[in-house]
């Protein structure tokens, strides 16, 4: 496939904080219809990464969607484009659930959320089902648990029904029924035709769900492929510090940090 062709293309990609380089050259092509972990040790660069991805950290280098320049996109049509999740959940607006997850249907002009058409409706409603979030959907985001506003909060961006979503630790606050239902969800929407790169530390759960996992160390991507060539005991040894047990149950992949000695 030829770069151009790539619907996520970085080209030596960098970002720095006060003259101290966080990323380093980072150079990958993406394609439509694949859920990327991007995982590594905390303060590797992840979030940094995904940041400056979707436009929200300047960086060097060139990023480019589907051929255009990420830069020369309008901030609308790049909402358009790129929805992006942050890390955290933290919402103060005393919205309910179901209007939170309305606003991801304002890059596609929906302004105010009492006044949604039948297809924003649907695809709002659609949204909080994916994410097991339905029955809140009336209650006030802010009186909800950390766990249900994470699943609110995802929905919303899947509302986007954008080409690209970009996931910073999106079941780092859930149980692990929702941590499989969310991952889940997000391959469903790499299936249905979506990029989906989900920074993750949850190795097991990428090593069995991501079509890819992509490994950032110390500001530089160090492996990229399939999980089960990617996660191998040396890599967990050489990047992350710890002997891993690394095994296979029902023809799937798993992997158990183990000691850190
Ligand atoms: N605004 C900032 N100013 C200065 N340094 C920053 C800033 N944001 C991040 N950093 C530093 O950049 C490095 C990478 O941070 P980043 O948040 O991208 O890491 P991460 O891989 O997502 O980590 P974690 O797994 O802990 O969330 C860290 O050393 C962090 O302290």
């Amino acid at each position: 496939m030829s770069e151009a062709a790539h619907l996520l293309l970085a080209e030596g990609v960098g970002v720095a904080y006060g003259g101290c380089p966080v990323v380093t050259e980072a150079a990958f092509g993406l394609d439509a219809g694949r859920l990327v972990a991007l995982v590594g040790p905390n303060g590797a660069g992840k979030t940094t990464l995904l940041r400056a991805l979707g436009g929200l950290t300047p960086s060097t280098g060139r990023i480019t969607v589907a051929g255009t320049d990420l830069l020369k996109l309008p901030p609308r049509e790049r909402a358009r484009r790129i929805a992006f999740l942050p890390q955290g959940h933290v919402v103060h607006w005393p919205l309910s659930a179901r209007d939170v997850v309305a606003l991801g249907r304002y890059p596609h002009g929906l302004a105010d959320p009492a006044r949604m058409g039948a297809r924003d409706a649907a695809i709002v409603d659609a949204a909080l089902a994916r994410t097991d979030a339905s029955a809140f959907a009336g209650r006030q985001v802010t009186t909800l648990s950390g766990g249900e506003r994470a699943r609110v909060m995802l929905a919303r961006v899947l509302a986007v029904e954008a080409p690209i979503l970009l996931a910073d630790e999106p079941t780092a606050a859930l149980d692990p029924r929702h941590q499989i239902g969310i991952m889940a969800a997000l391959r469903e929407e790499a299936r249905r035709g979506a990029l989906v790169i989900a920074v993750t530390h949850d190795l097991g759960l990428a090593a069995r769900m991501a079509d890819e996992v992509m490994v950032i160390d110390r500001g530089r991507i160090v492996a990229r492929g399939a999980p089960r060539t990617v996660l191998t005991p040396q890599l967990m040894r050489e990047v992350y510090g710890v002997d891993a047990l690394v095994t296979e149950h029902a023809g799937e992949p798993v992997i158990v940090p183990w000691t850190a000695p």
